[in-house]
């Protein structure tokens, strides 16, 4: 399948939210099929059969280990309240597999029998060919309808789950042209998923939005309908929104883009911070505080990561420079820029405060995974930030509470310009303290809550709110987070820096303890 637009599609229609005329009642699923058992096919299956207990929902994949761990209790990704709806409690007992939720590597069988099929692989850039670097790579997607063509018997409700180009649905609709048996109709849908990870549970059960894109047919409209029932049953009404099948593959492309714009923007605004002296925390709340701009997804870091916003941009991108848009593909791309520029200014940060050396210096990593509470590393910041402290000389010492030992050598060892850095100069510990041993400066790169010395509320909420606790805490307290600060200033070398990625430590009680403390977008002089 080519992942470059048709020339021929023509301009897309424009259609208006739609409100179905129908009076008879949606076709009512009974079989769902999730194929891609992954972030997201998993845990969107989960709260899908939670909900409709009268539908039976299987999801499966060709990696049996993935598959095994979903029916064991050790599931294949960290999530809160993940386990909870997989194995919801029934009749008293705990961690009972929900009755009509299924994990299984029969894909054939499955698509088979399924009335609705909902498409969760993955859709990662592509690497080889044309529009390697920059294009989604489809070829797990065709796969997946190649499949549903060769051994579908009946019609089936197609729904595209995975973030993929505009235009995609016509694509698919080409290949189950050629490839399904006569007589066996398809109607593809496109149903983006918005989850966050960390939130993925959260986010299912009161989602801002469930959106619906459809051909303008009726039997388009009527898939729709179908697909929304289920929604219903845990989703108001008006929080499901039905439109056309191209605007709501764009409509994922764009909430990304516009997120991930968002954090380039605070990001590009802390570099100015540091230099005048000003706080970024205080800038960010302060523009937040207007209605039309809204506080979230404001918070700067040492720059944004995760499988979606990088590759999500670049297919943008992309997507406008194949229809000549040049202008369009450079504006989205610099967001991509800003945070690449983001991830290095941190490092050089680091260097320069470190006495512009960093040889014999042992640096202890606080956190790996791109964001607290998910194991995942996909685009973490801290692959590039850890290369780029390699490639000065540093030792690193790194612990991450859900990332294992194995994924992060293998992050870094398939990034790195010198494997052998990573081989001879990175050691991965399972505690803070025993990574902070010897260290001369403590580096936050994944905002855990247990690297935080601030009260909950105020964490959450960023510097600039007050203690919930209004002054309630004692030094002592102030000092310790969840972890000891105190106890890490008694075991690394003087003088001691914390160089906070994420901005979750309060910088004062630190410094009483003797540490120098770096923020982003925060000038130790403008304090
Ligand atoms: N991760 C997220 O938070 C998130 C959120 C919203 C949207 N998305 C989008 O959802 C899609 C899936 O993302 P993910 O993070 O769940 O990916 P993932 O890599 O975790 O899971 C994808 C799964 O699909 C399986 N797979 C691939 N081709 C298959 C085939 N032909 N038959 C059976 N199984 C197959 C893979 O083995 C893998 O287990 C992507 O398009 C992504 O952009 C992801
Ligand atoms: O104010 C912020 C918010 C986030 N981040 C970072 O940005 C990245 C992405 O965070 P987030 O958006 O919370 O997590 P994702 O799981 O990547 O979710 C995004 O990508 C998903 C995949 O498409 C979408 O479904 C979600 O709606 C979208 O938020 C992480 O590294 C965060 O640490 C910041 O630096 N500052």
């Amino acid at each position: 399948m080519s992942t470059s637009l048709r020339q021929d599609a023509g301009p897309m229609p424009v259609t208006p939210l739609r409100a179905s005329n129908d009076t008879k009642p949606p076709k009512r699923i009974t079989k769902v099929c999730c194929v891609g058992a992954g972030y997201v096919g998993g845990p969107t299956s989960a709260v899908m059969a939670i909900k409709n207990p009268q539908i039976q929902v299987t999801v499966v994949d060709y990696d049996a280990k993935r598959i095994a761990a979903w029916q064991s209790d050790n599931l294949p990704i960290f999530e809160p309240g993940l386990l909870g709806v997989v194995k919801p409690a029934r009749d008293g007992i705990p961690n009972n597999r929900a009755p009509n939720l299924f994990f299984s590597t029969d894909v054939d069988r499955c698509i088979a029998e399924a009335e609705l099929i909902l498409l969760s692989v993955n859709t990662p850039t592509k690497m080889l060919g044309q529009g390697a670097g920059h294009a989604s790579e489809l070829c797990y997607l065709e796969s997946a309808v190649r499949k549903i063509g060769e051994v579908a018997e009946s019609s089936k409700i197609i729904v595209e789950k995975s973030t993929v180009p505009c235009r995609a649905a016509e694509t698919l609709r080409d290949v189950l042209r050629a490839t399904g048996k006569p007589g066996v109709d398809f109607e593809i849908l496109s149903n983006p998923e918005f989850l966050a990870e960390g939130t993925a549970i959260q986010n299912l059960l009161e989602p801002d939005r469930v959106l619906i894109g459809s051909l303008n047919t009726p039997q388009g409209l009527e898939a729709a309908r179908a697909l929304a029932a289920i929604y219903t049953s845990w989703v108001d009404a008006e929080r499901i929104i039905t439109i056309n099948l191209y605007s709501s593959e764009l409509a994922k492309l764009a909430a990304n883009a516009l997120l991930a714009q968002r954090i380039s923007s605070i990001n590009a605004l802390s570099a100015m911070c540091e230099a005048v002296g000003a706080d970024i925390d205080e800038v960010s709340f302060a523009v937040g505080l207007d209605k039309r701009i809204g506080s979230r997804m404001l918070k700067a870091s040492v720059g944004f990561g995760g499988s979606c916003f990088r590759k999500d941009i670049l297919s943008l991108a992309y997507i406008a420079e194949s229809l000549h848009l040049f202008e369009v593909a450079e504006y989205w791309r610099s967001v991509i820029n800003i945070n690449e520029y983001q991830k290095d200014r941190f490092t050089r940060r680091i260097v320069r405060c470190l006495f512009n050396s960093l040889s014999n210096k042992s640096l202890a990593i606080l956190g790996f995974a791109y964001k607290k509470n998910t194991g995942d590393t996909r685009e973490t910041a801290a692959i590039t930030v850890i290369n780029n402290l390699l490639a000065e000389g540093a030792n690193v010492r790194v612990y991450d509470p859900q990332v294992k030992e194995s994924q992060i050598r293998r992050d870094l060892e398939g990034s790195s310009a010198s494997p052998h850095l990573v081989r001879d100069k990175l050691t991965v510990w399972s505690s803070t303290y025993e990574a902070c041993a010897g260290a001369d400066a403590v580096v936050i790169l994944t905002e855990w809550d247990e690297f935080s010395n601030k009260s909950a509320a105020a964490a959450a909420a960023g510097d600039h709110v007050q203690d919930a606790r209004n002054g309630a805490r004692t030094e002592e307290e102030a000092a310790n987070g969840p972890m000891s600060w105190k106890r890490v200033s008694q075991i690394m070398r003087k003088p001691m820096y914390v160089f906070d990625g994420r901005n979750v430590v309060d910088p004062a009680p630190l410094e009483a303890l003797g540490f120098r403390v770096e923020s982003v977008g925060k000038s130790r002089s403008g304090s």
